[in-house]
C-alpha cells in the first residue's frame, strides 16, 4: 500500500484542536452522571458537530477485522435517517414515525421503547418520508421531535413522557398551507431545546422555537421569513424581519398563501465558543421565484445561516448562500465548526457544504465570509464574489425569469443533502457525502394553490438520465478550498459520514453496503452487506474498553420516494430497516436474506387515455412525492402499478378518497379532490402499469 503523507503537516505544525472532548453543555442532574468522551452525546458527536470521535481502537490496520456485534430490527421498513446517541452505556435511537428505542449499548438489549403515535394521516405533510434523524439528551431527559410537530421530553431511565408541546402554534401568520412536519434532531443550548420543522415544498413559513428543557415552556421563537403584512408576530425575530428581511421580498400573492418557506428542517448548532446558535435555513415556498416574490429581492433569510442568541433568540448575524432561491437549494446541511488558519491566524470558523454545491468557510463569531469554492460541478453560478461570498449567477440559472426550462447542476436534491458531512480535527479534512443529481426545472406561468399537495409553482421537475446521477465521498481541504481525494460510489443518495481518532472514515451506501475507509486516502478497508440501502450516518462509542460503530440501515428519504424505481440501486429486494453495531470482536449475524419485492401482476387491460392524461397532472401534485416518477416505487413504499386496489374504482376510492389505509400513512384525498379526479388518477396508474407490463417479458 502506498503510504500517504499526512496532508495537514504541510500547513499545521501544531494546531489546537477544537472541542473534541467538549461535553460541558450536557451538564449532569443530581444523581445522573454526565456523558463522557467515550459517549456520543448528541446528534453530531462533539459540540462542533464534526461527526468526529477521538476513539482510536479501530484503525486502518485492523478495520478489516470488524464484525457484527449486535443488531436490532426496527418495527417498520421505511427509511432510516437517525444517528443514535449513547450516554452512560445506553443507546437512544430514533426510527421512522419518530419512535425511540433505548438499548443497552454493549449488548443491544431493549430497555424501553416509545411510540408517539404519530397519526398516519399526517404523512402527506412531509416532502420526504416520515423519517426521524435523532434525539437529544440533557439532564436525564431524552427529547424527540415528532413528525406531526410535537416536541416530547422523555425520562431517559424509563421512556416515560415528562412533557409534550405542540411546536406548531395555531397562529394565523403561518400562511394557509401549514404543511409542517418535524424530522430533525433537537439541539440543546443553555438548557433550551431548539427545534425547527419542514414543509416548504407543500407550503410553510419557517421558524425555530426554543423550549425550556425542564418544563417545555416556550422561551423564544424566531421566524426566518417576514410576516406577509410586515406586522409583528410577537416573536424575537420581529425587528430584524421588519427592518432587514421585509424589504427583500415583494408583497405578491404566492408567498402570502404558501408561507414563503425558509424551513429549518435539519441543522442547528449551539457553539459554546461563541455562545451562539446557528440555524440552517431552507428554500423558498413556492419554489417559483417569479410567482413567489415577483422575481424581486434576495428573499432573506432563505438559503442562509442565521446566528442567534441562545437565551433570547435575538438575531446576531446572517450569511445568505443562495439569494433568489428557485432551485430548492437549502442551507440546512451540516453546520460544523473548527479551528483553522486564515491568513496566518487561527480562526474559529463554520464549515458548510450546502445543497448549492459550494463549500464555505465563515467566521463563526461574525458571519464574515472567509472563502468558498464549488466542491462539485455547478452550472447555476460561475463562482462567488471573493469579498462577499455572493454567488455570481449564470445567465440561464434564473429560469423563472427567463421562462426557459433549464437543466441545473445541482438539482433540487443538492450536491449534499441531509446525510452529515464529517470533519477530522486531526487530518483537517472535511468529508462530504456529495452527489450529482441534475434536474430540469419547468416554471409555471400562473400560480395555483393545492391543499394537501405540492406547491412548487412549477410545471414539473424532471430528473436527468440515470447515467448522469453520481455519488462520491469528497475529502475536502477547507483551508486550501480544494479536493484531496474522492471515493467513487455506484450512485447518489449515500449515507452520512463518521471520522475517528483512528483516522477511519465510516459510511453506508445506497447500494446496501457499509464501509470503513482510510481517512487519509480513501482506501476501502472493510465492507459489509447490510441487505438494504443506507442513507443514515454512523456514530461510535466505547464501553468497557471496546469501541463500537453503529449505523441505522433502511433505504428511504426523498430520492427513492420521489424519483422512484429507475433510480433504485438495490433491485433485488425491498427494505429491511435495522440498527447494526460493529466492533473488532463479535459473533452476531443477520438472518439470510429472502428476496422480497413487489412483483408485477397483470394490470386491468383497459384505461381511458384522456382521463389518464388529466390524472397525470394530479398525480404529480398529490402522489409523486411518495409514490415516485412514472408510478414506479423506489423500493420503500408499495409500487402502485401492481396494487390490487387498481382493478376496482370503488376499492381505489376507498383508499385514496376515503382513507382506508390512513393508519399506514396514506391519507384521504376525498376532501381536496373530486371522485372524478381520483378516478382520473386511477386511469393514469393503470396506463403506467400497462406500459411497464408491456416492457417486461409478460408483454410477449
Ligand atoms: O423545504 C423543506 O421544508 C424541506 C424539508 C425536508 C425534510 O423535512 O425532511 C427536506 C427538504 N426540504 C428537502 O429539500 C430535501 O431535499 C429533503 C430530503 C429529505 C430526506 O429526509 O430525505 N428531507 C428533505
Ligand atoms: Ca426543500
Amino acid at each position: 500500500m502506498m503510504q500517504m503523507k499526512p496532508i495537514w503537516k504541510k500547513h499545521f505544525p501544531a494546531v489546537p484542536f477544537s472541542g473534541i472532548l467538549a461535553v460541558t453543555g450536557f451538564a449532569a442532574r443530581d444523581g445522573i452522571a454526565a456523558p463522557t468522551s467515550t459517549d456520543w452525546p448528541g446528534y453530531g458527536g462533539n459540540q462542533s458537530e464534526q461527526h468526529f470521535s477521538p476513539l482510536a481502537q479501530i484503525t486502518h490496520d485492523n478495520a478489516y477485522r470488524l464484525k457484527l456485534a449486535w443488531h436490532h430490527d426496527f418495527d417498520t421498513n421505511r427509511g432510516q435517517e437517525g444517528i443514535p446517541i449513547v450516554v452512560n452505556g445506553v443507546m437512544y435511537a430514533s426510527s421512522n414515525w419518530s419512535r425511540v428505542f433505548a438499548l443497552d449499548a454493549g449488548t443491544g438489549r431493549l430497555l424501553w421503547s416509545y411510540d408517539p403515535r404519530v397519526p398516519g394521516d399526517t404523512a402527506w405533510r412531509g416532502c420526504c418520508d416520515t423519517v426521524n434523524r435523532g434525539v437529544a439528551y440533557w439532564h436525564g431527559m431524552i427529547y424527540v421531535g415528532t413528525f406531526d410537530g410535537r416536541l416530547v421530553a422523555l425520562d431517559a431511565g424509563t421512556g416515560r413522557e415528562v412533557w409534550s408541546v405542540n411546536t406548531i402554534p395555531p397562529d394565523s401568520n403561518l400562511g394557509k398551507a401549514r404543511a409542517y412536519s418535524v424530522d430533525s434532531a433537537p439541539r440543546i443550548a443553555h438548557g433550551n431545546v431548539i427545534i425547527g420543522n419542514g414543509g416548504a415544498e407543500l407550503g410553510a413559513r419557517g421558524f425555530v422555537s426554543a423550549f425550556d428543557g425542564m418544563t417545555g415552556k416556550l422561551k423564544w421563537r424566531f421566524f426566518t421569513v417576514p410576516n406577509v403584512d410586515n406586522e409583528a408576530d410577537h416573536a424575537v425575530s420581529d425587528p430584524v424581519l421588519h427592518d432587514m428581511a421585509w424589504p427583500t421580498w415583494s408583497p405578491t400573492e404566492a408567498w402570502r398563501v404558501s408561507g414563503g418557506g425558509g424551513t429549518v428542517w435539519d441543522s442547528i448548532l449551539y457553539d459554546p465558543v461563541t455562545d451562539l446558535v446557528y440555524i440552517g435555513v431552507g428554500n423558498g415556498s413556492p419554489w417559483n421565484y417569479r410567482l413567489r416574490s415577483d422575481g424581486k429581492g434576495d428573499n432573506l433569510f432563505l438559503g442562509s445561516i442565521v446566528a442567534v442568541q441562545p437565551d433570547t433568540g435575538e438575531y446576531v448575524w446572517h450569511f445568505q448562500e443562495t439569494p433568489r432561491d428557485q432551485w430548492d437549494y437549502t442551507s440546512t446541511q451540516t453546520i460544523t465548526t473548527a479551528e483553522l488558519p486564515v491568513e496566518g491566524q487561527i480562526r474559529h470558523v463554520i464549515l458548510h457544504a450546502p445543497k448549492n454545491g459550494f463549500f464555505y468557510m465563515i467566521d463563526a463569531r461574525t458571519g464574515q465570509f472567509l472563502s468558498g469554492q464549488n466542491y462539485v460541478f455547478v452550472n447555476w453560478a460561475t463562482g462567488l464574489d471573493p469579498r462577499t461570498g455572493r454567488p455570481l449567477f449564470a445567465p440561464d440559472a434564473l429560469y423563472t425569469l427567463t421562462g426557459r426550462n433549464t437543466k441545473m447542476y445541482p438539482g433540487a436534491l443538492g450536491a449534499h443533502n441531509f446525510p452529515p458531512m464529517a470533519y477530522s480535527p486531526l487530518i483537517h479534512l472535511a468529508y462530504i457525502p456529495a452527489q450529482q443529481v441534475p434536474e430540469t426545472y419547468h416554471a409555471d406561468r400562473v400560480w395555483s394553490w393545492n391543499r394537501k399537495g405540492w406547491n412548487l409553482g412549477l410545471d414539473g421537475v424532471q430528473p436527468a438520465d440515470i447515467a448522469d446521477m453520481k455519488g462520491w465521498t469528497i475529502a475536502w481541504d477547507p483551508v486550501m478550498q480544494q479536493e484531496r481525494f474522492r471515493i467513487d460510489h455506484t450512485g447518489p443518495w449515500n449515507g452520512g459520514m463518521l471520522v475517528t481518532g483512528g483516522n477511519v472514515l465510516f459510511q453506508g451506501l445506497s447500494d446496501g453496503t457499509f464501509h470503513a475507509y482510510d481517512a487519509l486516502n480513501g482506501q476501502d478497508l472493510f465492507s459489509f452487506p447490510a441487505q438494504s440501502g443506507i442513507i443514515a450516518a454512523p456514530m461510535t462509542y466505547s464501553i468497557d474498553g471496546i469501541q463500537y460503530v453503529a449505523i441505522e440501515v433502511g433505504w428511504g428519504g426523498t430520492y427513492p420516494l420521489y424519483f422512484g424505481g429507475p433510480y433504485k440501486h438495490l433491485t433485488t429486494t425491498g427494505n429491511r430497516s435495522r440498527l447494526l453495531v460493529f466492533a473488532l470482536e463479535g459473533n452476531d449475524r443477520l438472518p439470510d436474506q429472502a428476496p422480497h419485492d413487489w412483483s408485477p401482476v397483470r394490470p386491468p387491460a383497459r384505461f381511458d387515455a384522456a382521463a389518464a392524461q388529466r390524472g397525470a397532472a394530479d398525480y404529480a401534485t398529490y402522489c409523486i412525492g411518495c409514490h415516485g416518477h412514472d408510478v414506479m416505487s423506489g423500493g420503500v413504499l408499495p409500487d402502485l402499478r401492481w396494487s390490487g386496489a387498481l382493478s376496482d374504482d370503488g376499492g381505489f376510492y376507498n383508499v385514496v378518497g376515503r382513507g382506508a389505509l390512513t393508519a399506514f400513512g396514506m391519507d384521504e384525498f376525498g376532501s381536496v379532490l373530486s371522485r372524478e379526479r381520483i378516478e382520473d388518477i386511477r386511469q393514469f396508474i393503470i396506463q403506467q402499469a400497462n406500459r411497464s407490463w408491456q416492457q417486461t417479458t409478460h408483454g410477449n
